[in-house]
């Protein structure tokens, strides 16, 4: 019978797997290169125009948010070209739900964006 691990070194392990999984996605996702870049820029900007701690926290929310969705979204797409990697309507309908989800997400935080960062320019 296989030894069971400690609990906190099987929970190091997981932040490991996880952190793994982070990191691939940025380096091979062409999506997520875009909203990690688009992150770091909207950074720079709140602190270059001095944001609220309240427009800061909806703004980490939403750089949360999208990039959370979308790397959930990656893993629809993996998924469903693992099971069937031929084309098939319904593969094509579940990976068009999974990018509709990042959709909501991405509507919500340009508006956001723009509450946050409109009144600066007038
Ligand atoms: N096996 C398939 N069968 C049917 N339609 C498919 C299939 N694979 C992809 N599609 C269609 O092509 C679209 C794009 O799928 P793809 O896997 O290329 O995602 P993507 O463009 O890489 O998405 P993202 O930019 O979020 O990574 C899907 O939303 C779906 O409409």
């Amino acid at each position: 019978m296989q030894k069971k691990e400690p609990f906190i070194i099987n929970r190091i392990k997981s932040v490991g797997y996880a952190f793994k999984g982070m990191l691939i996605l940025i380096k091979t996702e062409a999506s997520i290169k875009v909203q990690f870049t688009i992150a770091i820029l909207i950074t720079i900007a709140g602190f270059y125009f001095e944001i609220s701690k309240t427009e800061w926290i909806a703004q980490l929310v939403m750089i949360a948010m999208v990039m959370s969705v979308e790397g959930m979204n990656t893993a629809i797409e993996y998924i469903a070209d693992f099971i069937h990697p031929e084309y098939h309507k319904k593969i094509g309908l579940i990976k068009d739900v999974a990018a509709g989800a990042v959709f909501f997400a991405g509507i919500i935080s340009v508006i956001i964006a723009g509450i946050i960062y409109i009144p600066k320019f007038l």
